[in-house]
C-alpha cells in the first residue's frame, strides 16, 4: 500500500493540471475566446510556479509569484473596463501610481528576505507582512487619494521627460532603488534566482508606462516574469542535484545518469586522493577541501572527450564515451601527471598574495621547496566489454583496478587485465 502511494507521487502534478484543465472544460469558466485564454496566462503559469515553489521548499519564490499576480490582479479590471467603455475609472490613475509605486520595493523587500528554516513558519510572516503593507496602501489610497496622486505626479525634479524617465519621478526613485538592491546579490552572488528577479523588474518597469496604449502587454509581461522565476527555481532545484557543492563537477546522480546512456562503447577511470586521510589529519579539512577542489580543477580539464564526475568522498570518475583503455590512458597519465606537478599555497589569509601573478609563481618550481603542498591521485580503468557488459560491472572492475594502483605504489594508473601500473608517457 505504502509502496503504491509513493510509486503514485510522479503522477500528482500532471493528474492536478490535467484535472484543472478538464474542469474549466466542463465550466461556464471556459474563455469563450482565444484572448481571453491568455489573459489565463499568468494564473496558469503562477499556479504552476507555486506548487514548484511548495514542492521545492522555495517560500521566497512562491510570494515572489504571488505579489506579481496580486499587482496583474489590480490593474487588469481597469484595462478591461477601458477596453469595453472607451475610457479609464475615476480610480484608474492613482490605483496605477501606486502599483508602479509600490510594486518594485515589495518585490525586492520579499525577494531579500532571507527564508527560514522552518516553511511554515516563514509563510506565516510573508502573509503577515504582505497584509500589512496592503492594508497601508489600501489605507492611505482610501483617505489621502486626492493629494497622493498630485504628489505622485508631481515632477520633484527639473529633468526633461524623454524616453528613459518614461514614469513620475517618485516611482522612478523606488524602481532605481530596487534595482540597486537587487543588482548587488546578483553580483555577489550569481544565482539564477536572481538574473531572473533583475531581470523580471526591469522588464516591468518598461512595460508598465505602455500598458493603457497595449493592454496585452500587461498579461504578457507578467507570465514572462512568472516564467523567469518558475524557471530559475527549477534551474537551481537541477543544480543542487545533480552538482557537487564544493568542486562544482557534477555528482553521483549526474553519473548515474550519464551511466545509462553510454552506449556499448566506453571507458570509466576511478580517482582517489592518495593517503587524503593522513592529509586531512595533518593539514585540517578546510586545507583537504582546497586540495579536492585542485584535483576536481585539474581531472576537469582532461583531455581526450573524458568528462569528471564527484563519486562521493575524496574519490572521482573520468567517462570517456566512445573510446577504449588504450585511447584513454594518455590523456589519464597527462591528468595524473598535472595533479603531481600542482603545488598548491593552501589560502590562509595571512600567508596568501594579494596579487594573483604572485600567487601563480608560487605554484611552480621551488614553491614546494618553500612549504608549499601537493597531492598525488591513484587511478584504476576498465572498458566494457562482453565481460563488463553494464556500466556497475566496468565501475567495479575500474575500482578493482584502482585497488591494485594503490597496492603498486600509489601516484600510477593501471588498467583493467594489467598487471603493471601504465608506463608514464604524454598524451599526444
Ligand atoms: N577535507 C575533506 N575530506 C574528505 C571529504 N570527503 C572525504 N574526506 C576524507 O577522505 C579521507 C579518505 O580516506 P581513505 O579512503 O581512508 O584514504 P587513505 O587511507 O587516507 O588513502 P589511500 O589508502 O591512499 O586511499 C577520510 O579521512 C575522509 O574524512 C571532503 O569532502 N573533504
Amino acid at each position: 500500500m505504502r509502496q503504491a502511494v509513493h510509486r503514485s507521487i510522479p503522477f500528482l502534478l500532471p493528474l492536478a493540471l490535467a484535472g484543472i484543465a478538464l474542469l474549466l472544460i466542463r465550466s461556464q469558466w471556459l474563455p469563450h475566446s482565444l484572448v481571453d485564454v491568455v489573459g489565463l496566462l499568468p494564473w496558469l503559469i503562477g499556479a504552476l510556479g507555486s506548487v514548484l515553489s511548495l514542492v521545492y521548499d522555495r517560500i521566497r519564490t512562491l510570494f515572489l509569484i504571488i505579489i506579481l499576480l496580486l499587482a496583474y490582479q489590480l490593474l487588469m479590471p481597469h484595462l478591461h473596463f477601458m477596453l469595453r467603455h472607451g475610457e479609464v475609472r475615476a480610480d484608474t490613475q492613482l490605483t496605477f501610481l501606486l502599483t508602479a509605486l509600490l510594486l518594485p520595493p515589495i518585490f525586492t523587500l520579499f525577494a531579500l528576505w532571507r527564508e527560514r528554516a522552518h516553511p511554515f513558519k516563514d509563510i506565516l510572516l510573508r502573509l503577515i507582512a504582505l497584509g500589512v503593507l496592503l492594508l497601508g496602501a489600501r489605507i492611505v489610497q482610501q483617505y489621502f487619494s486626492g493629494q497622493l496622486s498630485n504628489w505622485l505626479l508631481d515632477n520633484w525634479l527639473p529633468l526633461p521627460s524623454f524616453v528613459l524617465l518614461p514614469l513620475p519621478q517618485p516611482i522612478m526613485l523606488t524602481f532605481a532603488i530596487s534595482f540597486g538592491a537587487l543588482t548587488l546579490p546578483s553580483i555577489l552572488d550569481n544565482r539564477p534566482a536572481h538574473a531572473a528577479q533583475l531581470v523580471a523588474m526591469s522588464a516591468f518597469f518598461w512595460t508598465l508606462p505602455y500598458i493603457f496604449r497595449h493592454p496585452e502587454a500587461l498579461t504578457l509581461v507578467t507570465t514572462a516574469a512568472l516564467i523567469m522565476l518558475s524557471a530559475a527555481l527549477v534551474h537551481e532545484s537541477f543544480h543542487m542535484a545533480f552538482v557537487d557543492e564544493l568542486t562544482g563537477l557534477p555528482g553521483r546522480r549526474a553519473l548515474n545518469e550519464k551511466l545509462q546512456r553510454l552506449g556499448r562503447r566506453y571507458t570509466l577511470a576511478m580517482t582517489d586522493v592518495d593517503h587524503f586521510k593522513k592529509f586531512n589529519d595533518t593539514h585540517g579539512h578546510d586545507v583537504g577541501d582546497q586540495v579536492l577542489k585542485m584535483v576536481a580543477a585539474q581531472l576537469r580539464g582532461v583531455t581526450g572527450g573524458g568528462k569528471a564526475y564527484r563519486y562521493g568522498g575524496e574519490e572521482f570518475t573520468i567517462v570517456f564515451p566512445g573510446k577504449s583503455i588504450a585511447q584513454c590512458l594518455p590523456h589519464i597519465e597527462a591528468v595524473r601527471e598535472s595533479i603531481e606537478n600542482y603545488v598548491m599555497q593552501p589560502r590562509d589569509r595571512n600567508t596568501r598574495p594579494g596579487d594573483d601573478r604572485k600567487g601563480a609563481g608560487r605554484r611552480t618550481g621551488s614553491a614546494r621547496a618553500a612549504g608549499g603542498l601537493s597531492v598525488t591521485i591513484s587511478i584504476g580503468v576498465a572498458e566494457r566489454t562482453a565481460q563488463l557488459a553494464t556500466p556497475e560491472e566496468v565501475i567495479k572492475a575500474a575500482d578493482k583496478s584502482l585497488y591494485k594502483a594503490k597496492n603498486a605504489g600509489r601516484n600510477c594508473v593501471m588498467a583493467h587485465g594489467s598487471r603493471a601500473p601504465a608506463k608514464r608517457k604524454r598524451a599526444g
